[in-house]
């Protein structure tokens, strides 16, 4: 059996990836406050149909993803169909897959085009870290259900009567593995020690990120790809990445103290990502029905694959697990790639999946490969700045990076471009896109 990984439909054409585009994304409770998952969602999906000038009803499927869910409306996708003008009959599910939501969306309408079940369809992803469901502890949740089934006021009241005060207090989701129970934050600090990550590289490549990220802001070279988005109830708006900084010292960022592990870390609010509200999407046909509407595609997808590890140890690895599997089913080297893009969830964990790129003992011992995935060159490496400065609304990321890419690269003359992300859970993905 070949690796290679055809990805085309059955008349051999390729997956194209007509338009993406993003709002801007905000910092937890700042421009997006109060504003949902739903609502950021079908404002991208909206724009992204007017812009495109591409008749709603034409789209067959959309595919859509959150990771903190909204119990209000747990199929976002099917939302958003009945929120944008789409035709009503248009298929729509949601998909999860922590911070690779928008990956996997994306592959789902890929694989519907290849099968030839579809031929246009839209991929993305939404996350607010404002609109919260915030939920209650486990024993009010035990008393609320026992309570409606309870017949006498005696019966409630010997059920409210076990109830302590700190049985009351509301409970926010937590930004943790369900079953280390550890935060993304302390994974961070043990890649960072397991793998000796300075905090002045953490530092470093934090501060490279926001350098990045503000002179392509500066140079208009985000203005295509993020929308202005126009905050409900319509007093405010936004058009910029309230995250990034522009023109900061890295000694300010050597000021800050760890987070984690307050004693020992090296992990601190500058060196990872911060909560953040946003919603991205994209747009695919098969590469027959992009020419026959006259588009021309802003990149196709070569080829792309998810990985698994542990939870325990080195959780967010996943670039280093999913990149060779990709690499090899596009039948390329990392050397022969124009770009790579890969989520910065946290510098340390970033700096040490750079690390496993490098390593022939991690490609032998993990990959079983005598070869390492290779050296990452940094004049290719995340050149507009990373989500260190970009922020993180986890079910975004993946089609912010997509697009972003395939955009570079068109400025570059085309080539092709690796995305690649961690995800709770011990999960990798990697996408390869070529740029003509
Ligand atoms: C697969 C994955 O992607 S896993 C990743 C999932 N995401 C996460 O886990 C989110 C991780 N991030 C977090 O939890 C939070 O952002 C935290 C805990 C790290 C920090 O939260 P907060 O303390 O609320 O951050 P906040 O923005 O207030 O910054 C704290 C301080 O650092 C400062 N700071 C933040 N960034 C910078 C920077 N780049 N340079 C200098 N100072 C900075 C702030 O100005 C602030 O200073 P102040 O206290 O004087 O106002």
């Amino acid at each position: 059996m070949s690796d290679r990984q055809q990805v085309t439909n059955a008349r051999g054409e390729r997956i194209a990836i007509v338009a993406g585009l993003r709002t801007p994304f905000a910092k937890q409770a700042t421009a997006f406050h109060g504003v949902s998952a739903l609502d950021m969602g079908k404002m991208v999906v909206n724009e992204l149909l007017s812009r495109s000038e591409l008749d709603p009803k034409l789209i067959e499927q959309l595919v859509y993803g959150q990771v903190v869910q909204m119990p209000a409306a747990p199929n976002i996708a099917r939302e958003i169909v009945l929120g944008t003008g789409m035709n009503l009959h248009t298929d729509a599910y949601s998909v999860t897959r922590a911070c690779a939501t928008s990956f996997q969306s994306t592959v789902n309408i890929a694989e519907s085009i290849m099968t030839g079940n579809i031929e246009i369809g839209i991929a993305g992803g939404s996350d607010s870290s404002s609109v919260l469901p915030i939920g209650v502890s486990r024993k009010l949740a035990h008393a609320l259900v026992d309570l409606n089934k309870a017949r006498t006021l005696g019966q409630k009241w010997n059920i409210v009567r076990r109830l302590g005060f700190k049985d009351l207090l509301p409970v926010p989701p937590a930004v943790a593995e369900y079953s280390t129970g550890l935060s993304m934050g302390q994974t961070a600090e043990q890649m960072a020690k397991s793998h000796g990550i300075s905090r002045a590289d953490q530092d470093a490549l934090a501060h490279r990120s926001h350098t990045l990220a503000s002179q392509s802001w500066n140079e208009g070279k985000l203005k295509d790809e993020v929308m202005v988005a126009h905050v409900p109830p319509y007093k405010s708006f936004i058009e910029r990445d309230n995250n990034i900084r522009d023109n900061s010292s890295l000694e300010s960022y050597a000021k800050l103290r760890p987070v984690f592990d307050r004693k020992h870390g090296s992990v601190t609010a500058a060196n990872s990502t911060p909560l953040t509200d946003g919603a991205s999407a994209v747009i695919l046909m098969s590469e027959g029905r992009a020419k026959a509407l006259g588009y021309t595609p802003i990149g196709y997808i070569k080829s792309y694959a998810f990985s698994a590890i542990d939870v325990w140890q080195d959780m967010l690895m996943g670039p280093s697990y999913a990149t060779p599997l990709a690499l090899k089913r596009a039948g390329m080297q990392l050397e022969d790639l124009t770009l790579i893009e890969m989520h910065e969830a946290f510098a340390a964990q970033t700096l040490a999946n750079m690390k496993m790129f490098a390593s022939k003992k991690f490609a032998e011992e993990k990959l079983g490969q005598s070869r390492a995935i290779g050296e990452i060159d940094m004049s290719k490496f995340n050149v507009l700045g990373g989500s260190l400065a970009y922020g993180h609304p986890f079910a975004a990321t993946g089609t912010r990076l997509i697009t972003q890419v395939c955009n570079e690269l068109k400025r570059r003359g085309g080539g092709t471009g690796l995305t690649t992300a961690c995800a709770a859970g011990g999960l990798g993905v990697a996408m390869i896109v070529e740029v003509e």
